[in-house]
């Protein structure tokens, strides 16, 4: 029997070491595929031809978007794109196309569409966002369109939040970070932490308002056929159902939003006479077999 990687010799260890940074690569190749096929397929079941105005997320997905709504054709003139920060802006500007700031968008003005990337979606299509430090500004500009769609990976589907991807990201003021912290101890998440920077010098990570975010812990997050099965998810045995989490980290003063998309869709919130949802109403996933599956709101 050959020994173990860990403790064999170089001999026994060098095709392992030869080959591993290939399989990486090849591996981190067929995740860009696959976020790829799946932009280009919610875009073309998505995005409007007469688009006005769009919503443009943030992150490694949505630049797929972007390069997909390029390669439609269709004349993106008169069409506005909604940045969700500094690296969707530039995007935007960067594929030839307007960028117009939240801040200075026309009273009322609603968009046809909103796309964005996922860290996780679960079965009701409830997701987790913020892993690249970007949630509030995409969060705003989701409620603010017709419908949100999102896009992602095979990796981020899931049946539960935080089943893979472990924390909550949570944007908070500054002065207030370790208030935060503490309350997200008494509501049981065990050891929250402030994200830090790529250079430790430079301390807490900044996000596009110049808050922190906490990364905070909690074990996997109930959703709907959980609660009708009867398990509580009030987070008194440690274990909260998504919306009921997502409105008591909302609560905690210092707070600006929270990484938990959940409750109406954009066409649930217009029926109800508003507008913006922030759940979407589709996700694709780019699957590893180079398909595309799709996970559909009620
Ligand atoms: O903070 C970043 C955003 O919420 C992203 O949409 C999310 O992290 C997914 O990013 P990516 O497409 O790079 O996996």
């Amino acid at each position: 029997m050959f020994p173990t990687a860990r403790c064999s010799p170089l001999f026994f260890r060098l095709p392992t070491l030869l080959f591993r940074p290939r399989f990486h690569s090849t591996m981190a190749a067929l995740i860009e595929e696959a976020k790829r096929a799946a932009a280009k397929v919610a875009v073309e079941k998505h995005y409007p031809q007469d688009a006005r105005w769009v919503g443009i997320g943030s992150g490694t997905t949505i630049v797929y978007v972007v390069e997909a709504i390029k390669a439609l054709g269709v004349d993106t003139s008169a069409t506005k794109y909604v940045p969700t920060g500094y690296q969707s802006k530039q995007l935007i500007i960067g594929a030839g196309l307007t960028a117009v700031e939240f801040d200075t968008i026309p009273p009322g003005t609603i968009f046809d569409v909103a796309f964005d990337g996922a860290d996780e979606v679960d079965e009701d299509l409830n997701c987790i966002k913020g892993g690249g430090a970007c949630l509030f500004q995409e969060k705003i500009v989701a409620m603010q369109a017709k419908e949100f769609v999102c896009v992602a990976d095979h990796r981020k589907l899931q049946p539960r939040l935080l089943s893979n991807w472990k924390t909550v990201p949570i944007e908070v003021a500054p002065i207030a970070a370790h208030r935060v912290l503490s309350k997200l101890k008494d509501i049981g998440s065990v050891n929250p932490f402030i994200r830090a920077s790529a250079s430790e010098k430079e301390g807490p990570l900044k996000t596009d308002q110049g808050f922190f975010i906490i990364d905070a812990p909690f074990p996997p997050l109930l959703i709907k056929s959980d609660i009708a099965a009867g398990k509580e998810g009030n987070g008194k045995d440690g274990v909260w159902a998504v919306q009921d989490l997502a409105r008591k980290i909302n609560e905690i003063a210092g707070v600006l939003e929270v990484g938990i998309f959940q409750g109406e869709t954009g066409p649930q919130a217009t029926a109800a006479g508003g507008i913006g949802g922030q759940r979407p109403v589709a996700a694709y996933f780019g699957m590893a077999d180079g398909s595309v599956s799709v996970r559909k709101a009620e």
